[in-house]
């Protein structure tokens, strides 16, 4: 062994989970360090929330460019994209906010980074390398997770790519064949099929992002489907590599047989957490079915070994927010240890940046079904955005939100939707939840007019009156406003 050190804290990644364990666990000791085994910048800043939001963007101006006729405005000629300008921006813009990583990184001295990769030899002993043995009083694994998909789509070889691939392009290619429905799929799907690549997007099982409600699902796939060729329950019959082109046959919704060819097949089917190559088996830490240590949200704390699990790596809610939000748990309670804290959780909120959008916050429909639907003790209210009022104004009167309330104490419990604005309407309601608000006080707030929030408003009068808590909703209500 060429290298033994000491350290009261080791943080195992220095994605954003790990980067808020480090600068918690340091407020308590000088003694820490963050091992990192890949690139610095962060998983969100380098391939994921905000490459994937900057190739929306240039999606969404050419989407708009295309859709003035309806306001009786007319653009002249068709929209030109030009790929290799969209990918420039999506790039420098990208590698701005992993500037911004890199600078802080930066400013962590050198004497607390190390780089390899770090697998445990007991529960208080890493090897980095096979050349650094590092003994750690405490340890955080903060080792985020990686894209999965099925072992057969290896025989694409270098025409199978992943989300990491997508934004090192240089130019656009012409077709995509896009691989899962959830969060991944939706997002990129789309945009790239607005920027004009030939797209199909297969998914498996009929999910729709995180949606849950039956009725929700049901209009996520119309409406996905009106304007991209998607099937979430696809039947796929065969997948081969021709030259520098995949073959994909499938059946249709109603049976029939096509084969399409497709420059590239990009893998959307799921991420899985990255702790299966860190010899958790030499730890002791008790793992469940997916082999991720049992851990307890509050604390973060594997059983009870000097252990802590944050952010993608736990497997819980692969979000960045709630990798921030643990790396600070996690590393507060390394530094602190044994004197343990439970950390703040927040109310859950989950957004997909499809168009329209799609928003889960507090408990799903699902969810509530488990705990609330056996005795009847939750109601749904509903509102469509079809006639709603500012929807209707700005020409995005699509989709629907369902509210959730409990029985009796007439609380807010959660929501789902799809529709326009879904981003800022799902912190309206998260926070709501979050302040364990009922519905009569959400309804008590203002409401200015004419905004996509008075939808908001009607759906909660909606469920008001399902909880028998108020008035039956009155049909196109005067005293709310013309279009609430
Ligand atoms: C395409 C895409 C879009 C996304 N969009 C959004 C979004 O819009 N909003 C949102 O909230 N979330 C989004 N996410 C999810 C979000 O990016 C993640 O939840 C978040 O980045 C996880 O942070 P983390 O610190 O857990 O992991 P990471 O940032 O991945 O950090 C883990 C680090 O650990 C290192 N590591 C792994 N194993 C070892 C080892 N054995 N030794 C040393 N180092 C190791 C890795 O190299 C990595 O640097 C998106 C994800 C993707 C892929
Ligand atoms: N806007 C955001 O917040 C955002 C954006 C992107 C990613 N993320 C995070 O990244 C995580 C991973 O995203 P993801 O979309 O890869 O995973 P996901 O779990 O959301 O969706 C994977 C989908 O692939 C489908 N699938 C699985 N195997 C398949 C197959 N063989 N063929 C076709 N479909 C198949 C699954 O049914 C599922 O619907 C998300 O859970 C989310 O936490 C968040």
């Amino acid at each position: 062994m060429s290298n033994e050190l000491s350290v009261d804290v080791a943080i195992i990644g220095s994605g954003t989970a790990g980067l808020g364990a480090y600068r918690a666990a340091k407020a308590h000791t000088d003694s820490v360090v963050l091992i990192e085994s890949g690139a610095y910048g962060t998983t969100c800043a380098r391939v994921g929330c905000m490459p994937s939001k900057l190739l929306i963007a240039a999606a969404e101006a050419v989407h708009h460019a295309k859709h003035t006729d309806q306001f009786g405005v007319y653009t002249q000629g068709p929209v030109e994209i030009n790929g290799q300008e969209v990918m420039a921006r999506v790039k420098r813009e990208r590698d701005r906010f992993v500037g911004f990583v890199l600078e802080s990184v930066e400013a962590i001295p050198d004497t607390d980074k190390l780089k390899g990769h770090a697998q445990f030899i007991d529960k208080q002993t890493l090897l980095v390398d096979d050349q650094t043995k590092i003994s750690a009083k405490r340890i955080v694994i903060a080792t985020g997770s990686r894209p999965t998909y099925p072992a057969s789509f290896a025989k694409l070889g270098e025409r199978l790519i992943i989300n990491d691939d997508l934004f090192a392009w240089d130019d656009l290619p012409s077709s995509v064949a896009v691989f899962g429905t959830g969060v991944i799929g939706l997002e990129l799907g789309q945009a790239l099929h607005r920027l004009g690549l030939t797209v199909r997007v297969f998914g498996l099982g009929g999910a729709i992002g995180p949606l849950t409600d039956p009725e929700l699902l049901s209009q996520a796939n119309q409406l996905m489907a009106e304007e991209l060729a998607i099937d979430a329950d696809a039947r796929v019959t065969n997948m081969e590599r021709s030259n520098d082109q995949v073959v994909i046959s499938f059946k249709d919704a109603q049976g029939h047989d096509h084969t399409e060819c497709f420059d590239y097949v990009l893998a959307a089917t799921g991420r899985r957490p990255n702790v299966d190559h860190i010899g958790l088996e030499n730890t002791g830490v008790k793992l469940n079915e997916q082999g991720v240590p049992v851990f307890d949200r509050f604390t973060l704390q594997c059983g009870d070994q000097p252990i802590f699990i944050a952010g993608d790596a736990n497997n819980d809610i692969p979000l960045l927010h709630e990798a921030a939000d643990e790396g600070r748990i996690a590393g507060d309670n390394a530094g602190r240890y044994p004197d343990i804290r439970a950390g703040q959780r927040r109310a859950s909120i989950g957004v997909v940046f499809s168009d329209p959008q799609i928003a889960v916050v507090g408990k799903s429909f699902h969810q509530l079904q488990q705990s609330h639907g056996q005795c009847g003790c939750f109601a749904t209210g509903k509102v469509s955005f079809a006639d709603q009022g500012r929807s209707r104004v700005m020409g995005l009167n699509k989709g629907s939100l369902h509210v959730y309330g409990e029985n009796g104490t007439g609380i807010l419990l959660g929501a789902e939707m799809i529709g326009p604005r879904a981003e800022h309407l799902a912190h309206l309601l998260a926070w709501a939840i979050q302040q364990r608000l009922t519905v009569a006080q959400i309804l008590e707030m203002p409401f200015y007019h004419p905004v996509i929030e008075e939808g908001v408003r009607t759906a909660l009068r909606d469920l008001n009156s399902k909880l028998h808590l108020g008035p039956a909703m009155i049909e196109h209500c005067l005293d709310c406003g013309p279009g609430a």
